[in-house]
């Protein structure tokens, strides 16, 4: 049963491969995300007090430049880490605000039940389904070579889609409330992900994507 490790009651989606299996993609081959998917990895009480907590967090809609001109994200965010874990994203340096309370045991938490050392979170707050994410890898040179991202969610069900870079593989994930999606080392490299529009969604969705980053890494 190797690669079945977690959470076996929650019907995870897990599929065992390295970052070697998914090196050299050939011709009609199907080849899966290198992702684990964790149902229920946060009960709704630890759901609930986490979502008390993020209402105190200041959320932000910045502005980033693409193709030279200048755009506010369609969702608001907000960057926590340890000291000198700032974030560098589309021309943008963010310096990482100190842990809160229940962040920091979130990110404990993943330490202790999945062995995923992070150091940095990235909070994403889409307030209906106008608000997505477009087509990207999380490959920024900072990140650790080498280590996984942890993509945590609460609130509504929405569809996180992962296609492979050269193939256009799609799978797509219909993230709900307490899901963890652990993305292992190696996606990001093959893979990309995005969290399309969905205009029927009126609920607001809370997603974070703890990270291990290179304290310093920008001087
Ligand atoms: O909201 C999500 O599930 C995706 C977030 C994401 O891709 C990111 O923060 O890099
Ligand atoms: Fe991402």
């Amino acid at each position: 049963m190797a690669g079945f490790q977690h959470g076996l009651d929650f019907g995870e989606y897990q599929n065992g491969l390295t970052q070697d299996d998914v090196a050299v993609p050939s011709a009609n081959k199907q080849i899966n995300p290198p992702v684990t998917w964790i149902k229920g990895f946060l009960s709704p009480k630890q759901q609930q007090l986490l979502l008390n907590e993020v209402n105190q967090y200041p959320l932000e809609r910045v502005a980033i430049e693409v193709y030279g001109k200048q755009h506010l994200i369609p969702r608001t965010q907000a960057w926590f880490g340890d000291l000198g874990c700032d974030y560098h994203y589309s021309k943008l340096h963010i310096t990482a605000l100190p842990w809160p309370n229940l962040l920091s045991r979130l990110r404990a938490k993943l330490l202790n039940d999945h062995q995923i050392d992070t150091n940095s979170v990235l909070v994403n707050r889409y307030a209906d389904g106008h608000d997505c994410m477009g087509w990207h890898s999380d490959d920024e040179p900072e990140i650790v070579v080498g280590s996984a991202i942890a993509s945590v969610t609460l609130g509504a069900c929405r569809d996180f889609i992962v296609r492979h870079k050269h193939t256009k593989t799609n799978v797509n994930f219909a993230l709900t409330s307490g899901d963890l999606l652990i993305m292992h080392p190696g996606m990001q490299q093959q893979w990309q992900h995005a969290l399309p529009k969905r205009l029927k969604v009126v609920e607001p969705r809370i997603n974070f994507t703890f990270r291990h980053i290179i304290p310093n890494y920008y001087g």
